[in-house]
Protein backbone atom coordinates (compact mmCIF):
# COMPACT_ATOMS: atom_id res chain seq x y z
CA UNK A 1 0.00 0.00 0.00
CA UNK A 2 1.30 3.86 -0.45
CA UNK A 3 0.60 6.34 1.69
CA UNK A 4 1.13 10.31 2.27
CA UNK A 5 1.75 11.69 5.64
CA UNK A 6 0.41 15.46 6.05
CA UNK A 7 1.19 17.69 8.88
CA UNK A 8 -1.52 20.12 8.83
CA UNK A 9 -0.28 22.69 11.73
CA UNK A 10 -3.28 25.36 12.16
CA UNK A 11 -3.85 27.95 14.55
CA UNK A 12 -5.31 26.63 17.19
CA UNK A 13 -4.33 23.03 17.01
CA UNK A 14 -1.89 20.45 15.36
CA UNK A 15 -2.67 17.54 12.95
CA UNK A 16 -0.98 14.49 11.43
CA UNK A 17 -3.11 13.21 9.16
CA UNK A 18 -2.19 9.40 6.90
CA UNK A 19 -3.70 9.66 4.04
CA UNK A 20 -3.46 6.34 1.35
CA UNK A 21 -3.36 6.50 -2.16
CA UNK A 22 -7.42 6.93 -3.16
CA UNK A 23 -7.26 10.43 -0.54
CA UNK A 24 -8.97 8.53 2.11
CA UNK A 25 -8.27 9.28 5.89
CA UNK A 26 -6.49 5.77 7.82
CA UNK A 27 -5.01 7.79 10.75
CA UNK A 28 -5.66 11.19 12.56
CA UNK A 29 -4.44 12.52 15.35
CA UNK A 30 -4.58 16.03 16.76
CA UNK A 31 -2.94 18.03 19.61
CA UNK A 32 -4.58 21.79 20.65
CA UNK A 33 -1.93 23.57 22.11
CA UNK A 34 -1.04 27.24 24.13
CA UNK A 35 -2.16 30.48 22.72
CA UNK A 36 -0.17 33.73 24.16
CA UNK A 37 -2.12 36.68 25.04
CA UNK A 38 0.40 38.95 26.54
CA UNK A 39 -1.45 42.04 25.69
CA UNK A 40 -4.59 43.05 23.97
CA UNK A 41 -4.40 42.76 20.15
CA UNK A 42 -0.99 40.14 20.63
CA UNK A 43 -0.76 36.68 19.70
CA UNK A 44 1.57 34.51 19.91
CA UNK A 45 2.83 30.87 19.85
CA UNK A 46 5.23 28.99 21.32
CA UNK A 47 7.48 27.17 18.47
CA UNK A 48 8.81 24.24 20.94
CA UNK A 49 5.08 23.39 21.59
CA UNK A 50 4.12 23.47 18.25
CA UNK A 51 7.14 21.11 17.45
CA UNK A 52 6.34 18.88 19.93
CA UNK A 53 2.51 18.57 19.10
CA UNK A 54 3.58 17.86 15.59
CA UNK A 55 6.22 15.25 17.03
CA UNK A 56 3.28 13.43 18.66
CA UNK A 57 0.44 13.89 16.13
CA UNK A 58 3.15 12.05 13.51
CA UNK A 59 3.54 9.62 16.10
CA UNK A 60 -0.18 8.99 17.04
CA UNK A 61 -1.51 9.01 13.32
CA UNK A 62 1.02 6.37 12.31
CA UNK A 63 -0.08 4.12 15.35
CA UNK A 64 -3.92 4.48 14.22
CA UNK A 65 -3.23 3.80 11.00
CA UNK A 66 -1.29 0.56 12.02
CA UNK A 67 1.66 1.42 9.87
CA UNK A 68 5.50 2.51 10.55
CA UNK A 69 7.38 5.48 9.02
CA UNK A 70 9.12 3.64 6.28
CA UNK A 71 5.48 2.64 4.79
CA UNK A 72 5.05 6.34 4.55
CA UNK A 73 6.10 8.05 0.38
CA UNK A 74 6.18 11.38 1.00
CA UNK A 75 5.22 14.29 3.50
CA UNK A 76 2.98 17.33 2.51
CA UNK A 77 3.35 19.84 5.18
CA UNK A 78 0.83 22.54 5.06
CA UNK A 79 0.09 25.49 7.98
CA UNK A 80 -0.94 28.66 9.51
CA UNK A 81 0.76 31.30 7.03
CA UNK A 82 1.99 34.85 7.82
CA UNK A 83 3.29 33.61 11.69
CA UNK A 84 6.63 34.51 12.06
CA UNK A 85 9.40 32.52 13.50
CA UNK A 86 13.40 33.38 14.32
CA UNK A 87 15.39 31.22 15.69
CA UNK A 88 19.25 30.54 15.99
CA UNK A 89 20.60 28.65 13.47
CA UNK A 90 23.55 27.15 15.25
CA UNK A 91 21.04 25.71 18.41
CA UNK A 92 17.39 25.70 16.67
CA UNK A 93 16.34 27.61 19.63
CA UNK A 94 13.58 30.45 18.77
CA UNK A 95 14.21 33.81 19.80
CA UNK A 96 10.95 35.03 20.46
CA UNK A 97 7.45 33.54 20.58
CA UNK A 98 6.35 33.40 17.43
CA UNK A 99 4.00 36.03 16.20
CA UNK A 100 0.54 34.99 15.04
CA UNK A 101 -1.29 35.72 12.39
CA UNK A 102 -3.84 37.41 13.86
CA UNK A 103 -1.47 39.73 16.07
CA UNK A 104 -1.94 43.23 15.69
CA UNK A 105 1.48 45.06 17.26
CA UNK A 106 3.13 45.98 13.87
CA UNK A 107 0.41 48.16 12.75
CA UNK A 108 2.52 51.88 13.41
CA UNK A 109 4.97 50.06 11.21
CA UNK A 110 2.36 49.89 8.57
CA UNK A 111 1.13 52.99 9.23
CA UNK A 112 4.51 54.55 8.60
CA UNK A 113 5.04 52.78 5.38
CA UNK A 114 1.04 53.64 4.11
CA UNK A 115 2.37 57.61 5.77
CA UNK A 116 5.47 56.86 2.69
CA UNK A 117 3.07 56.71 0.15
CA UNK A 118 4.32 52.83 -0.51
CA UNK A 119 0.69 50.93 -1.09
CA UNK A 120 0.82 51.13 -4.66
CA UNK A 121 4.13 49.98 -5.30
CA UNK A 122 3.59 46.71 -2.16
CA UNK A 123 0.34 45.94 -3.75
CA UNK A 124 2.54 45.47 -7.69
CA UNK A 125 5.07 43.84 -6.49
CA UNK A 126 3.29 41.76 -3.66
CA UNK A 127 -0.11 41.34 -4.43
CA UNK A 128 -0.82 42.37 -0.55
CA UNK A 129 -2.19 45.41 0.95
CA UNK A 130 0.14 47.14 4.08
CA UNK A 131 -1.31 45.14 6.70
CA UNK A 132 -0.01 44.03 10.12
CA UNK A 133 -1.64 40.62 9.08
CA UNK A 134 1.18 39.71 6.84
CA UNK A 135 5.20 38.46 7.98
CA UNK A 136 6.89 41.67 7.28
CA UNK A 137 6.65 44.04 10.04
CA UNK A 138 6.36 41.37 12.62
CA UNK A 139 9.92 40.15 11.87
CA UNK A 140 10.82 43.61 11.69
CA UNK A 141 9.19 44.05 15.17
CA UNK A 142 11.39 41.12 16.31
CA UNK A 143 14.46 42.24 14.63
CA UNK A 144 13.94 45.72 16.41
CA UNK A 145 12.64 44.62 19.74
CA UNK A 146 14.82 41.49 20.74
CA UNK A 147 18.16 42.88 22.09
CA UNK A 148 21.26 42.13 19.65
CA UNK A 149 19.06 40.36 16.93
CA UNK A 150 19.42 42.67 13.70
CA UNK A 151 23.02 42.08 14.39
CA UNK A 152 23.06 38.71 15.20
CA UNK A 153 20.80 38.68 11.70
CA UNK A 154 23.22 40.23 9.84
CA UNK A 155 26.38 38.15 11.20
CA UNK A 156 24.19 34.99 9.82
CA UNK A 157 23.13 33.59 13.22
CA UNK A 158 19.54 33.98 13.00
CA UNK A 159 17.17 32.50 10.71
CA UNK A 160 13.29 33.82 9.67
CA UNK A 161 10.53 31.33 8.55
CA UNK A 162 7.04 30.91 8.48
CA UNK A 163 5.72 27.95 10.20
CA UNK A 164 6.39 25.33 7.39
CA UNK A 165 10.26 26.74 7.66
CA UNK A 166 10.36 26.17 11.04
CA UNK A 167 8.57 22.73 10.80
CA UNK A 168 11.53 21.54 7.69
CA UNK A 169 13.79 22.72 9.82
CA UNK A 170 13.20 21.11 13.12
CA UNK A 171 11.78 17.80 11.06
CA UNK A 172 15.15 17.86 8.57
CA UNK A 173 17.51 17.97 11.97
CA UNK A 174 18.23 21.62 11.29
CA UNK A 175 19.55 20.47 7.44
CA UNK A 176 16.71 22.50 5.13
CA UNK A 177 15.88 26.49 5.10
CA UNK A 178 13.21 26.47 2.84
CA UNK A 179 9.60 27.63 2.25
CA UNK A 180 7.25 27.30 -0.55
CA UNK A 181 6.13 29.98 -2.77
CA UNK A 182 2.36 29.98 -1.64
CA UNK A 183 3.88 30.95 2.02
CA UNK A 184 6.34 33.08 1.08
CA UNK A 185 3.78 35.29 -0.60
CA UNK A 186 2.05 36.00 2.27
CA UNK A 187 5.25 37.29 4.14
CA UNK A 188 5.04 40.84 1.85
CA UNK A 189 8.70 40.41 1.42
CA UNK A 190 7.87 37.89 -1.75
CA UNK A 191 8.19 39.45 -5.75
CA UNK A 192 4.67 37.29 -6.51
CA UNK A 193 6.40 37.57 -10.47
CA UNK A 194 9.23 36.36 -9.50
CA UNK A 195 9.01 34.24 -6.58
CA UNK A 196 12.34 35.51 -4.79
CA UNK A 197 12.02 37.98 -1.94
CA UNK A 198 12.39 41.84 -3.14
CA UNK A 199 15.70 43.52 -2.32
CA UNK A 200 13.90 46.96 -1.61
CA UNK A 201 11.50 45.60 0.57
CA UNK A 202 13.92 43.87 2.65
CA UNK A 203 16.05 47.32 2.88
CA UNK A 204 13.30 49.07 3.61
CA UNK A 205 12.18 46.99 6.87
CA UNK A 206 16.19 46.31 7.50
CA UNK A 207 15.89 42.62 7.31
CA UNK A 208 19.05 40.89 6.17
CA UNK A 209 18.42 38.83 3.48
CA UNK A 210 20.83 36.04 5.01
CA UNK A 211 18.27 35.68 7.33
CA UNK A 212 15.56 34.28 4.35
CA UNK A 213 14.57 30.84 3.49
CA UNK A 214 15.02 29.59 0.06
CA UNK A 215 11.75 29.65 -2.18
CA UNK A 216 10.85 26.25 -4.25
CA UNK A 217 7.80 25.84 -5.89
CA UNK A 218 5.30 23.58 -3.71
CA UNK A 219 5.69 20.08 -4.89
CA UNK A 220 9.77 19.63 -4.78
CA UNK A 221 12.33 18.26 -2.56
CA UNK A 222 12.70 19.63 0.76
CA UNK A 223 14.58 17.51 2.28
CA UNK A 224 14.06 14.02 4.33
CA UNK A 225 13.03 13.76 7.74
CA UNK A 226 16.19 12.98 9.54
CA UNK A 227 15.54 9.01 10.98
CA UNK A 228 16.10 10.32 14.47
CA UNK A 229 12.78 11.82 14.80
CA UNK A 230 11.05 9.67 12.10
CA UNK A 231 12.42 6.43 12.42
CA UNK A 232 13.30 6.53 8.69
CA UNK A 233 14.23 9.17 6.26
CA UNK A 234 10.86 10.27 4.44
CA UNK A 235 11.05 12.97 2.31
CA UNK A 236 9.36 16.04 2.37
CA UNK A 237 7.72 16.63 -1.09
CA UNK A 238 4.62 19.08 -0.65
CA UNK A 239 4.25 22.51 1.23
CA UNK A 240 1.57 24.94 1.03
CA UNK A 241 0.04 27.74 2.89
CA UNK A 242 -3.05 26.61 4.23
CA UNK A 243 -5.41 28.13 2.44
CA UNK A 244 -3.93 27.23 -1.10
CA UNK A 245 -3.17 23.63 0.02
CA UNK A 246 -7.49 23.70 0.67
CA UNK A 247 -7.69 25.25 -2.67
CA UNK A 248 -5.36 22.44 -4.14
CA UNK A 249 -7.09 19.53 -2.15
CA UNK A 250 -10.57 20.92 -3.63
CA UNK A 251 -8.88 20.14 -7.02
CA UNK A 252 -9.70 23.73 -8.03
CA UNK A 253 -6.75 23.82 -10.35
CA UNK A 254 -8.21 26.21 -13.05
CA UNK A 255 -9.15 29.81 -13.26
CA UNK A 256 -12.29 30.81 -11.93
CA UNK A 257 -12.42 27.72 -9.40
CA UNK A 258 -12.96 28.74 -6.13
CA UNK A 259 -13.40 27.55 -2.51
CA UNK A 260 -14.92 29.09 0.80
CA UNK A 261 -13.42 27.58 3.89
CA UNK A 262 -15.87 28.21 7.03
CA UNK A 263 -13.47 27.76 9.93
CA UNK A 264 -13.27 30.31 12.97
CA UNK A 265 -12.83 32.76 10.18
CA UNK A 266 -14.25 32.52 6.45
CA UNK A 267 -11.28 31.96 3.86
CA UNK A 268 -12.12 32.38 0.14
CA UNK A 269 -9.72 31.76 -3.04
CA UNK A 270 -10.44 32.14 -6.51
CA UNK A 271 -7.79 30.51 -8.99
CA UNK A 272 -6.83 33.22 -11.57
CA UNK A 273 -4.91 30.97 -13.67
CA UNK A 274 -1.39 32.12 -14.74
CA UNK A 275 -1.78 35.66 -15.01
CA UNK A 276 -1.50 38.18 -12.24
CA UNK A 277 -4.71 40.29 -11.24
CA UNK A 278 -4.76 43.12 -8.77
CA UNK A 279 -8.17 42.80 -7.33
CA UNK A 280 -9.75 46.96 -8.07
CA UNK A 281 -12.85 45.40 -5.32
CA UNK A 282 -10.71 45.15 -2.05
CA UNK A 283 -9.24 41.70 -2.22
CA UNK A 284 -5.21 40.71 -2.10
CA UNK A 285 -3.39 38.45 -4.60
CA UNK A 286 -1.64 35.96 -3.90
CA UNK A 287 0.41 32.64 -5.73
CA UNK A 288 -1.84 29.15 -5.55
CA UNK A 289 0.33 26.50 -4.76
CA UNK A 290 2.57 25.85 -7.73
CA UNK A 291 3.27 21.94 -8.44
CA UNK A 292 5.58 23.04 -10.89
CA UNK A 293 7.59 26.17 -11.70
CA UNK A 294 4.72 28.02 -13.89
CA UNK A 295 3.09 30.81 -12.00
CA UNK A 296 -0.40 30.56 -10.58
CA UNK A 297 -2.30 33.13 -8.28
CA UNK A 298 -5.32 33.48 -6.87
CA UNK A 299 -7.97 36.19 -5.39
CA UNK A 300 -8.31 35.48 -1.93
CA UNK A 301 -10.53 37.33 0.84
CA UNK A 302 -11.25 36.62 4.21
CA UNK A 303 -13.84 36.92 6.91
CA UNK A 304 -12.14 37.68 9.87
CA UNK A 305 -15.21 36.54 12.56
CA UNK A 306 -17.31 33.14 10.24
CA UNK A 307 -17.60 30.35 12.87
CA UNK A 308 -16.44 32.31 15.94
CA UNK A 309 -19.98 33.81 15.48
CA UNK A 310 -21.47 30.23 16.89
CA UNK A 311 -19.30 30.41 19.56
CA UNK A 312 -19.62 33.33 20.69
CA UNK A 313 -23.48 32.65 21.21
CA UNK A 314 -22.61 29.69 22.37
CA UNK A 315 -20.37 30.35 24.92
CA UNK A 316 -20.44 34.22 25.51
CA UNK A 317 -24.25 33.56 25.57
CA UNK A 318 -24.85 30.63 26.37
CA UNK A 319 -27.83 30.02 23.93
CA UNK A 320 -26.88 26.30 23.12
CA UNK A 321 -24.06 23.65 24.75
CA UNK A 322 -22.58 22.85 21.17
CA UNK A 323 -21.91 24.30 18.11
CA UNK A 324 -24.08 21.92 16.10
CA UNK A 325 -27.13 22.66 18.21
CA UNK A 326 -27.24 25.84 16.17
CA UNK A 327 -28.87 24.48 13.23
CA UNK A 328 -31.76 23.22 15.27
CA UNK A 329 -32.28 26.03 16.96
CA UNK A 330 -32.28 28.55 13.82
CA UNK A 331 -34.26 26.01 12.07
CA UNK A 332 -37.13 26.25 14.35
CA UNK A 333 -37.70 29.15 12.95
CA UNK A 334 -38.93 30.32 9.19
CA UNK A 335 -36.63 33.45 8.78
CA UNK A 336 -34.66 35.94 11.01
CA UNK A 337 -37.18 38.24 11.55
CA UNK A 338 -35.75 40.95 10.12
CA UNK A 339 -33.04 40.65 12.61
CA UNK A 340 -29.55 41.37 11.22
CA UNK A 341 -26.09 40.55 13.07
CA UNK A 342 -22.82 41.83 11.78
CA UNK A 343 -20.23 40.54 13.75
CA UNK A 344 -17.72 42.95 13.69
CA UNK A 345 -16.16 42.01 16.61
CA UNK A 346 -13.01 43.05 15.77
CA UNK A 347 -13.85 45.44 12.77
CA UNK A 348 -14.37 44.26 9.04
CA UNK A 349 -11.69 42.77 6.80
CA UNK A 350 -11.97 42.40 2.89
CA UNK A 351 -14.12 43.71 0.92
CA UNK A 352 -14.61 46.42 3.64
CA UNK A 353 -11.86 47.08 5.65
CA UNK A 354 -12.58 48.66 8.46
CA UNK A 355 -10.91 48.41 11.50
CA UNK A 356 -13.09 50.51 13.42
CA UNK A 357 -16.48 48.88 12.76
CA UNK A 358 -17.96 46.83 15.72
CA UNK A 359 -20.80 44.66 15.86
CA UNK A 360 -24.62 45.31 15.87
CA UNK A 361 -27.26 43.27 15.97
CA UNK A 362 -30.02 45.36 14.33
CA UNK A 363 -34.25 44.93 13.41
CA UNK A 364 -34.98 43.56 17.10
CA UNK A 365 -38.68 43.45 18.20
CA UNK A 366 -40.61 42.35 20.76
CA UNK A 367 -41.31 39.18 19.53
CA UNK A 368 -37.45 38.61 18.43
CA UNK A 369 -36.74 35.31 20.29
CA UNK A 370 -33.22 33.56 20.84
CA UNK A 371 -33.79 31.37 17.81
CA UNK A 372 -33.99 34.49 15.28
CA UNK A 373 -30.28 35.69 16.71
CA UNK A 374 -29.25 32.31 16.25
CA UNK A 375 -30.03 32.32 12.74
CA UNK A 376 -29.37 35.97 12.19
CA UNK A 377 -26.08 34.53 12.87
CA UNK A 378 -25.81 31.71 10.74
CA UNK A 379 -26.87 33.85 7.72
CA UNK A 380 -23.91 36.45 8.95
CA UNK A 381 -21.69 33.81 8.06
CA UNK A 382 -23.20 33.68 4.25
CA UNK A 383 -23.49 37.45 4.16
CA UNK A 384 -19.98 38.15 4.62
CA UNK A 385 -18.75 35.38 2.17
CA UNK A 386 -21.19 36.44 -0.47
CA UNK A 387 -19.46 39.52 -0.34
CA UNK A 388 -16.36 38.31 -0.96
CA UNK A 389 -17.60 35.99 -3.77
CA UNK A 390 -19.46 39.06 -5.32
CA UNK A 391 -16.40 41.15 -5.22
CA UNK A 392 -14.38 37.65 -7.19
CA UNK A 393 -17.05 38.01 -9.56
CA UNK A 394 -16.48 41.83 -10.32
CA UNK A 395 -12.93 41.19 -10.22
CA UNK A 396 -13.13 38.51 -13.04
CA UNK A 397 -15.61 40.20 -15.42
CA UNK A 398 -13.42 43.23 -15.33
CA UNK A 399 -10.44 40.93 -16.70
CA UNK A 400 -12.70 39.62 -19.11
CA UNK A 401 -12.34 35.78 -17.38
CA UNK A 402 -15.71 34.03 -17.00
CA UNK A 403 -17.78 34.18 -14.13
CA UNK A 404 -17.80 31.66 -11.06
CA UNK A 405 -20.23 29.22 -11.73
CA UNK A 406 -20.11 27.11 -8.59
CA UNK A 407 -18.61 27.30 -5.13
CA UNK A 408 -16.75 24.32 -3.54
CA UNK A 409 -16.64 24.48 0.39
CA UNK A 410 -15.21 23.01 3.60
CA UNK A 411 -13.83 23.85 7.60
CA UNK A 412 -15.57 22.89 10.68
CA UNK A 413 -18.96 25.08 9.82
CA UNK A 414 -19.83 23.50 6.56
CA UNK A 415 -21.26 20.69 7.36
CA UNK A 416 -24.28 22.91 8.33
CA UNK A 417 -26.91 22.25 5.80
CA UNK A 418 -29.22 25.33 6.33
CA UNK A 419 -25.86 27.62 6.17
CA UNK A 420 -24.80 26.08 3.26
CA UNK A 421 -28.54 26.20 1.43
CA UNK A 422 -28.29 29.88 2.56
CA UNK A 423 -25.22 30.12 1.11
CA UNK A 424 -26.54 29.14 -2.34
CA UNK A 425 -29.58 31.44 -2.17
CA UNK A 426 -27.74 34.20 -1.96
CA UNK A 427 -25.39 33.50 -4.50
CA UNK A 428 -27.29 32.24 -6.66
CA UNK A 429 -24.71 29.28 -7.69
CA UNK A 430 -24.07 25.72 -6.44
CA UNK A 431 -22.47 25.15 -3.70
CA UNK A 432 -20.60 21.77 -3.55
CA UNK A 433 -19.52 19.51 -0.25
CA UNK A 434 -17.00 16.80 -0.97
CA UNK A 435 -17.08 13.73 0.95
CA UNK A 436 -13.64 14.45 2.03
CA UNK A 437 -13.50 18.14 4.03
CA UNK A 438 -10.26 17.79 5.56
CA UNK A 439 -9.07 19.47 1.96
CA UNK A 440 -6.52 21.53 3.58
CA UNK A 441 -4.47 18.51 4.84
CA UNK A 442 -5.34 16.42 1.75
CA UNK A 443 -4.24 19.18 -0.62
CA UNK A 444 -0.54 18.82 1.02
CA UNK A 445 -0.62 15.18 0.46
CA UNK A 446 -1.45 15.80 -3.22
CA UNK A 447 0.82 18.10 -3.90
CA UNK A 448 3.89 15.52 -2.14
CA UNK A 449 2.14 12.84 -3.79
CA UNK A 450 2.40 14.42 -7.00
CA UNK A 451 6.57 14.72 -6.70
CA UNK A 452 6.77 11.94 -4.87
CA UNK A 453 5.54 10.08 -8.06
CA UNK A 454 2.34 8.41 -6.61
CA UNK A 455 0.07 10.97 -8.73
CA UNK A 456 0.49 11.62 -12.87
CA UNK A 457 -0.83 14.46 -12.63
CA UNK A 458 -3.55 17.35 -12.00
CA UNK A 459 -6.11 15.30 -14.02
CA UNK A 460 -5.58 11.91 -11.89
CA UNK A 461 -6.04 14.08 -8.65
CA UNK A 462 -9.60 15.44 -10.15
CA UNK A 463 -10.54 11.95 -10.41
CA UNK A 464 -10.50 11.81 -6.95
CA UNK A 465 -11.99 14.67 -5.86
CA UNK A 466 -15.91 13.93 -5.02
CA UNK A 467 -19.11 15.38 -4.36
CA UNK A 468 -21.30 14.74 -0.84
CA UNK A 469 -24.31 17.31 -1.16
CA UNK A 470 -24.74 19.66 -4.13
CA UNK A 471 -26.88 22.88 -2.74
CA UNK A 472 -28.63 24.62 -5.54
CA UNK A 473 -30.24 27.69 -5.32
CA UNK A 474 -33.91 27.97 -4.63
CA UNK A 475 -34.52 31.42 -3.59
CA UNK A 476 -36.26 34.04 -6.23
CA UNK A 477 -33.32 36.28 -7.32
CA UNK A 478 -35.44 39.25 -6.90
CA UNK A 479 -36.11 37.97 -3.12
CA UNK A 480 -31.97 37.26 -2.63
CA UNK A 481 -31.42 41.06 -4.60
CA UNK A 482 -33.41 42.40 -1.53
CA UNK A 483 -31.38 40.46 1.37
CA UNK A 484 -28.26 41.72 0.39
CA UNK A 485 -29.60 45.29 0.06
CA UNK A 486 -30.53 44.79 3.85
CA UNK A 487 -27.15 43.37 4.59
CA UNK A 488 -25.55 46.39 3.13
CA UNK A 489 -27.18 48.49 5.03
CA UNK A 490 -26.45 46.67 7.98
CA UNK A 491 -22.97 47.30 7.31
CA UNK A 492 -23.27 50.82 7.03
CA UNK A 493 -24.58 50.45 10.73
CA UNK A 494 -21.51 48.54 12.05
CA UNK A 495 -19.05 50.85 10.01
CA UNK A 496 -20.86 54.70 11.01
CA UNK A 497 -19.92 54.55 14.40
N1 LIG B 1 -22.68 22.67 12.91
C1 LIG B 1 -22.07 23.85 12.92
N2 LIG B 1 -22.71 24.95 12.48
C2 LIG B 1 -22.07 26.15 12.44
N3 LIG B 1 -20.82 26.35 12.84
C3 LIG B 1 -20.13 25.28 13.29
C4 LIG B 1 -20.72 23.98 13.36
N4 LIG B 1 -19.78 23.13 13.84
C5 LIG B 1 -18.67 23.87 14.06
N5 LIG B 1 -18.88 25.16 13.74
C6 LIG B 1 -17.92 26.27 13.82
O1 LIG B 1 -16.79 25.94 13.02
C7 LIG B 1 -15.59 26.47 13.61
C8 LIG B 1 -14.53 25.36 13.68
O2 LIG B 1 -14.16 24.99 12.39
P1 LIG B 1 -12.64 24.56 12.06
O3 LIG B 1 -12.58 24.33 10.59
O4 LIG B 1 -12.28 23.44 12.97
O5 LIG B 1 -11.94 25.92 12.47
P2 LIG B 1 -10.40 26.37 12.60
O6 LIG B 1 -9.62 25.56 11.58
O7 LIG B 1 -10.46 27.83 12.29
O8 LIG B 1 -10.00 26.09 14.02
C9 LIG B 1 -15.96 26.98 14.98
O9 LIG B 1 -15.95 28.40 14.93
C10 LIG B 1 -17.38 26.46 15.22
O10 LIG B 1 -18.17 27.40 15.93
O1 LIG C 1 -5.02 28.01 10.89
P1 LIG C 1 -6.24 28.56 10.24
O2 LIG C 1 -7.08 27.51 9.57
O3 LIG C 1 -7.03 29.44 11.16
O4 LIG C 1 -5.75 29.49 9.00
C1 LIG C 1 -5.01 30.61 9.24
C2 LIG C 1 -4.68 31.32 7.93
O5 LIG C 1 -3.68 30.67 7.20
C3 LIG C 1 -4.27 32.73 8.23
O6 LIG C 1 -3.99 33.44 7.05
Amino acid sequence: MTYLLALDQGTSSTRSIVFDRQGRIVGLAQREFTQHYPQPGWVEHDPLEIWQTQRDTIAEALHRAGIAARDIRAIGITNQRETTVVWDRRTGEPIHHAIVWQDRRAEPTCAELRAQGLEPEILQRTGLRIDAYFSATKLKWILDHVPGARARAQAGELLFGTIDSWLIWKLTGGRHHLTDVSNAARTMLMDVHTNTWAPELLDRLDVPARMMPDILPSSADFGAADPDILGCAVPICGVAGDQQSALFGQACFRPGMAKNTYGTGCFMLMHTGEQFQVSGNGLVTTSAAQPDRLPAYALEGSVFVGGAVVQWLRDGLRAFVRSGDIEELARSVPDSGGVMFVPAFTGLGAPWWDPEARGTITGLTRGTTMAHIARAALESIAYQSAALLHAMSRDAQEAGAAPLRELRVDGGACVNDLLMQFQADLLGIPVLRPTMVETTALGAAFLAGLQAGVYADLQELESLWRVERRFEPAMPRDEAAGRLAEWDHAIRQACAR
